[in-house]
Formats: structure tokens, sequence, C-alpha cells
């Protein structure tokens, strides 16, 4: 994995639409885009709020690019603070730093901290809206999920319980699953790789594929592009996070690509990012 700039998100190769529309200030389809300060149309912000479609600038309290004292990791820290503009439509005074770290063995790490600089408490939701790339969608699955609740985005929300061993793919799905453990993995059988998704401070993990359908009304995505992407993002969308003044909140996210065969030892670790 590497990673680029940021307009609102983090651009991880091989995970963009080949139809993306690169107009800045609008996020790209693909990467990992911050859903800040609203999910989906949970409020009266435009979906997934404005973090993503935002240029963030370097946070000048640190080096424009870190290295770890045995040259391991990189990193590089970026700031977010509302325009006048977002003022109007959120009335609420924030910063929100963002370190994106990535190690010599390709792990990528995104922590969030977003502290409220206001006079009064605000409430937000949140999601790292995380583009996955894989051979074949009808042959993945996620691991770490089963049994869990889902709040059903394609029933207003309705909750079920998953039933299955695993999650498997083979019509559209939009899916909060709600109190999830903090790592979850992506088995890619073709690829013979899972992709190992750690978390913290982040209850929620969103699964969403549009499928053939949807793809089809969606002018930025490819009508088969459905086949090679899944989103799952660790996120804090059932319920509000809320901020005092002066309060800060982090939510860390690290993802990982490991050969399947060893992706069973990840599910069983801790997580610590
Ligand atoms: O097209 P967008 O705004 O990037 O959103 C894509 C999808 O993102 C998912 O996270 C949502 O659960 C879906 O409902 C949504 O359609």
């Amino acid at each position: 994995m590497t990673f680029d700039h940021s307009v609102g998100g983090v651009c991880v190769s091989e995970i963009y639409s080949v139809v993306a529309i690169f107009k800045p200030p609008n996020a790209m389809r693909g990467g990992i885009q911050m859903c800040f300060p609203q999910f989906g149309y949970s409020g009266t912000l435009e979906r997934h709020g404005f973090a993503r479609n935002r240029i963030w600038t370097l946070d000048d309290e640190h080096p424009p690019i870190n290295h770890n004292d045995n040259g391991s990791k990189v990193s590089v820290d970026l700031i977010l603070k509302p325009s006048e503009d977002d003022l109007k439509c959120w009335p609420h005074c924030f910063e929100f730093r963002l370190r994106v770290s990535l190690s010599k063995d390709g792990d990528l790490s995104l922590v969030s901290r977003i502290r409220n600089v206001n006079g009064k408490p605000f409430s937000f939701s949140f999601a790292y809206h995380t583009y996955l790339s894989v051979s074949d969608i009808s042959e993945v699955r996620i691991e770490g999920l089963e049994t869990l609740d889902y709040l059903d985005n394609l029933s207003h929300k309705e909750r079920f319980t998953e039933q299955g061993d695993a999650i498997t793919f083979e019509s559209e799905v939009d899916r909060v699953y709600v109190s999830s453990p903090n790592v979850v993995a992506v088995l890619d059988h073709e690829k013979k790789h899972s992709f190992v998704i750690r978390k913290e401070g982040l209850p929620d993990v969103v699964v969403w594929n549009p499928w053939e359908k949807k793809s089809k009304t969606m002018i930025d995505f490819g009508d088969e592009e459905y086949k090679q992407m899944l989103c799952v993002d660790a996120a804090a969308v059932e319920r509000a996070i809320t901020l005092k003044p002066g309060e800060e909140w982090t939510g860390k996210l690290e993802l990982s690509a490991v050969s399947s065969t060893n992706c069973s030892d990840h599910l069983d670790h801790p997580v610590s990012i």
C-alpha cells in the first residue's frame, strides 16, 4: 500500500474507480474517506458530511514528514478546521487532526483526533469510508461480524441479527453492524490474502457493495466495478459521539494485508495501534 495526498481522505493505491472524477474539492470514489460530522443522510448535511470534500492542510505542530526512531514508519499530520461556510451549516468549532502512517511492511494506520473548541457541546457521527480492492466479490467473505446485530440501510435501518458463519455477497449490501469486535478480516481466496482491519474508539462496521443495478446509476463508478470492490468502514454511527467544550475524541484504524493462511492468528490478537 502507498499513500499520497489528501482531499478529505487517504488515497490508497489500486482502490480507485477507473471512472472516478477528480474535481477538488469533491472526494474521489475510492481510497479512505473521512465521513464527519455526519454519516450517510442521518442529519441535515450533505451525505457523509463535509470533511471528505474539504482541502486539508499540513498540521504545523509537526514536521511535514515524520519518521519514527528506527525508520520503520513514516507519517504525515493533517488538520481540518471549519470554514465560515461550514459554520453556517454546522455551527460548531472543531479541530480535526489526522495522522496517516505507513509502515515498512505496508501497514497503513490512521488516527483521528477531534477536539471541541466550541463554547457548547456538540455531537457527530464518523466513519473511515474504506474502499478495498478484491478479486471477485462473490468469492470474498468477512469474518468477525457473524452473529452481530445490524441496521439494514436497504430496509429503512431495520435491525436484524446476522445468522451465518461469515458474511458473503450475492446482491447489494448496505449495513451497519453495531457493537462489533475491534478486529475484522476480509478474506480474498483468489488473491490468497486478507485485509485485516483493526479499530479503536469506533464501535460499528459499515459494509457496502452497490451490486449491479445501483452501480449503473453511479456516474463515477463503472457498471462492472462492484465485482472488484468492497467497502468496510470502521465507524461510529448507531450512537453519536458527544464532546463537551475542550474535550477530544480519538478513533483509530489500521489496515494490513496478510497472507490468508495467517489470517486467523490476527483475528485472535487484541488491538494495539
Ligand atoms: O456515494 P457515496 O456518498 O460515497 O456513498 C456510498 C455509500 O457509502 C456507504 O458507506 C453507505 O452505507 C451507502 O449508503 C452509500 O451509498
